[in-house]
């Protein structure tokens, strides 16, 4: 039984009044340890200590502080095998997908910004003859750092690297629901060398609870959030009282348009994988697939065919595709949304249900719904589970117009091998993230993030490093 713990000044540390909740293995149901359950008492201590550790952290250099994100990024390699074990556990993943992606993509989001870090520049603007402007990059403060369930460490580090790196300190928040990597994470950075204080982490729940008492708190200068949208709307309400910096990374409905002239092979290969990886428990998964009408049969037909392999099951195999989604609450929501489609005309060609061999998890088959439109809500809400719908559509604008039909703007993908189309439509499409014929691929200096209700700001290089450090002009008379 795992006792998971809160980080605080370099200390690991039970709650004040001894409360803990239940960690619960969604792949078993069964419970595999207790976490530590915070208030706005262990919140107070971890914001003070992280308030004295800047007073240092601050004023370190970027090298210095490099070689920590790199020692951090070679200790988290390092620990792959339990770092992916214990991911698998919290979510529900495959096991091997901890392994391929979260744990290597969190190692890399260090070394990434721990390089980053070193080539910053800042602005000159010179008056001729009269004055030179220029610009200092300097720390903000402490962060509140608010993180999801469904990539835990990778979009964790996601945030936290970029924070230490531009000389941040932080306390942490991680879900609920995956907390386990969250108190690694702490260990890592400890044998790492981070000083007590820089990073702080506190186990608990979102509403009226530690993560309110992070976003409400006076002495924190900025809250990153990687949620749901309303809980950004939650946040961003709180924040205002204290007037803190707020990045937002929240939902989507992204589309996946497919035209007739795409590779067809690739269009597939890559939409299995966009709509049922990680469980479909991915903020970018093409949820919304729209395919032109010359493809749609045979694009179905394929597609349905390719999603009947997959193969859902144990997390530990190898042999797995599709893991147990987050809990048995979350279960019953995606469960909700499919009975609610085929209520409105939804016709189920695969999926729809629970695994009748694996009642113990929360398992759901990779679904596929048809015979939908843009007014059912199983095209307009995020499911956030293994549940795509197919639509046909005939012309370009038709296709943007129903791409754009949605209050989320997140990400897009578009599959055609007309260049001058695959310009026009990601131009028109109203989404911060594009991808053309491809999928989740990633250069982290790009900005990433949300327009419309999908989020505020952008993080990814030089982005991250916009939030996470104030710019203030020097201009001198000549
Ligand atoms: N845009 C992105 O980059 C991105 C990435 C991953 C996930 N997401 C989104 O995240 C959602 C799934 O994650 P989730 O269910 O963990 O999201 P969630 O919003 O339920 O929780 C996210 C975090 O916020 C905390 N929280 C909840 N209410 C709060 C409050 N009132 N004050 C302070 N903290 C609060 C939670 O405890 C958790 O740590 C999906 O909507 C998904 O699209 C977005
Ligand atoms: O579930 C959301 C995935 C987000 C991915 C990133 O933030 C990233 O690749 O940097």
């Amino acid at each position: 039984m795992e006792k998971v713990l809160h980080f605080i000044d370099g200390q690991f540390v039970e709650s004040a009044d001894g409360r803990t909740f239940d960690n619960i293995n969604p792949a078993t149901g069964e419970k595999i340890g207790t976490v530590a359950e915070g208030s706005k008492r262990e919140i107070d201590q971890a914001v003070a200590a992280a308030r004295r550790a800047f007073k240092t952290w601050g004023k370190t250099s970027a090298a210095e502080r490099s070689v920590i994100l790199h020692k951090i990024a070679d200790l988290i390699e390092a620990n792959l095998e339990e770092l992916a074990l214990l991911e698998t556990a919290d979510t529900g993943k495959p096991l091997s997908l901890s392994k391929s992606l979260d744990i290597p993509r969190s190692a890399y989001n260090f070394r990434f910004f721990g390089d980053f870090v070193k080539g910053m520049s800042t602005e000159t603007f010179e008056m001729e003859g009269v004055a030179l402007n220029y610009a200092l990059r300097r720390p903000v403060g402490v962060a509140g750092l608010i993180s999801p369930w469904n990539l835990p460490l990778f979009l964790l580090t996601w945030k936290v690297a970029p924070c230490l790196a531009a000389g941040d300190t932080c306390v942490i928040k991680p879900a609920e629901l995956t907390p386990m990597t969250a108190t690694k994470l702490a260990e890592i950075c400890k044998e790492a060398g981070l000083p007590d204080g820089v990073l702080n982490v506190v186990h608990g729940f979102g509403p009226d609870a530690a993560g309110s008492a992070l976003t409400e708190h006076p002495d924190v200068d900025l809250i990153s959030l990687t949620g749901e949208t309303s809980t950004g709307k939650a946040v961003m309400k709180a924040a205002s009282s204290t007037l803190k910096g707020l990045s937002l990374e929240l939902g989507g409905k992204n589309p996946n348009i497919i035209f007739a002239d795409c590779d067809l092979e690739d269009a597939l290969e890559t939409t299995i994988r966009s709509s049922f990886v990680n469980q479909g428990e991915v903020c970018l998964c093409g949820s919304r697939i729209y395919v032109e009408r010359p493809l749609y049969d045979t694009f179905v037909e394929r597609l349905v065919d390719k999603a009947s392999k997959l193969v859902v099951g144990d997390p530990l195999d190898p042999k797995t595709n599709v893991g147990a989604l987050i809990g048995a609450e979350h279960l019953d929501r995606v469960e909700g949304f499919v009975t609610r489609a085929v209520q409105e005309g939804g016709r189920i060609l695969l999926g729809g249900k629970r695994p009748e061999q694996l009642a113990k998890g929360a398992f759901f088959e990779p679904t596929i719904i048809v015979d939908v439109d843009s007014s059912c809500e199983i095209t307009r809400q995020e499911v956030f589970g293994p549940v795509v719908t197919i639509q046909p559509f005939d012309t370009e604008e038709e296709v943007v117009a129903l791409a754009n039909d949605t209050s989320y703007g997140l990400g897009a993908t578009i599959w055609t091998s007309n260049l001058k189309r695959a310009h026009r439509v990601a131009g028109e499409i109203e989404a911060g993230i594009i991808w053309v014929n491809t999928w989740f691929l990633r250069d982290l200096r790009t900005p990433f993030g949300g327009m419309k209700q999908s989020g505020i700001g952008r993080e990814g290089g030089v982005h991250s490093f916009e939030f996470f450090s104030e710019l203030k002009n020097v201009c001198i008379k000549l």
